[in-house]
C-alpha cells in the first residue's frame, strides 16, 4: 500500500532539506520511504565529503540504501542519545487550530513499528513530505501490524471499534506481506478521524497489536517540499 502520487522534485527538496540540518558527530535516525531516500541519498554525499555520522535505519529497505551510500550504521542499543530523525508520512494533519495539527499516518511501507521507535528515541523527530501528503485530518487507512497468529482476532476488534480492516497482501508472492519483523499488517479504514489520539489508544490496547501507524504528538516539525522551495511547520 504505498502511497500514489506526488511530485519527486517535491519529495527531493523535502528530504535534502532535512538532511542539510545533520550535523558532524549526529546520529540520525533513518525513515522509510522514497521522501526518506532522498535524505539518505544527500546524507552519503555528505558522507562522501567529509561529514562523520551513525544512521540507526528502519526498515530493510532504508539499511540497504544506506549501506550503498555509505553512512556508517548502528544500532539503538549502542548509542546514548539520536539526535534527529528524518522520516516520510502518508498523510499529515496540516490544520494549525486543531488538536491533532501534526498527527501522521505512516506505515505505507509497513515499517511503521520500528519507524515509532526510532522516531520517539530521536530528539527532533522531522517528517519529510510532498504537498499531495497535508490533509484536514486523518483519513487514509490506518497500517496496524499484528502478531500472525492474531489478526483474525484483532480484525474483529477492529470492526468493533467501526473499520473494516484488510490484510495487506504481497506483490510477487501469493498471501500476504510480512514484515521485517515477521509479522502481518491490517489496513484499517475508518473514514475521517476525527480524535485520532483515542484511537490510537485503542489501538495500542489490543494484544496482539505489535504497532499501528497513527503517530500523534510525536512529530516536531514537517518539512513540506514545494515546487519553489521547501515550507517548514513546526509544532
Ligand atoms: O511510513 C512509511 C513507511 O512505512 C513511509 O515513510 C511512508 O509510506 C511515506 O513514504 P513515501 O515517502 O514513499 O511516500
Amino acid at each position: 500500500m504505498k502511497t500514489a502520487g506526488g511530485s519527486d522534485a517535491a519529495k527531493r527538496a523535502a528530504g535534502e532539506r532535512a538532511a542539510e540540518a545533520v550535523e558532524d558527530g549526529f546520529v540520525v535516525g533513518l525513515g522509510t520511504g522514497s521522501t526518506t531516500a532522498y535524505a539518505i541519498e544527500a546524507l552519503g554525499r555528505a558522507v562522501a565529503d567529509g561529514l562523520e555520522i551513525r544512521g540507526i535505519p528502519t526498515s530493510f529497505q532504508s539499511r540497504r540504501l544506506a549501506l550503498e551510500v555509505g553512512i556508517e550504521l548502528t544500532t539503538l542499543d549502542a548509542v546514548e542519545t539520536v539526535d534527529l530523525a528524518i522520516d516520510g508520512a502518508d498523510q499529515v494533519v496540516d490544520a494549525p487550530d486543531a488538536d491533532g495539527h501534526g498527527a501522521l499516518i505512516k506505515g505505507g511501507g509497513a515499517a511503521h513499528a520500528r519507524e515509532k521507535l526510532v522516531d520517539t528515541a530521536a530528539d527532533r523527530f522531522v517528517v519529510v513530505a510532498d504537498p499531495s501528503k497535508l490533509a484536514p485530518t486523518l483519513e487514509r487507512s490506518v497500517p496496524v501490524e499484528v502478531l500472525p497468529d492474531a489478526h483474525t482476532v484483532i480484525a474483529d476488534r477492529v470492526r468493533d471499534l467501526g473499520s473494516e480492516p484488510t490484510l495487506r497482501a504481497a506483490e510477487g508472492k501469493d498471501g500476504p506481506v510480512v514484515t521485517d519483523n515477521g509479522n502481518l499488517v491490517l489496513d484499517c479504514a475508518f473514514g475521517s478521524i476525527e480524535d485520532p489520539d483515542t484511537l490510537a489508544t485503542h489501538l495500542s490496547r489490543l494484544p496482539g497489536v505489535v504497532e499501528h501507524g497513527l503517530f500523534v504528538g510525536l512529530a516536531d516539525a514537517t518539512y513540506v517540499g514545494t515546487a519553489d522551495g521547501v515550507d517548514v511547520r513546526e509544532y
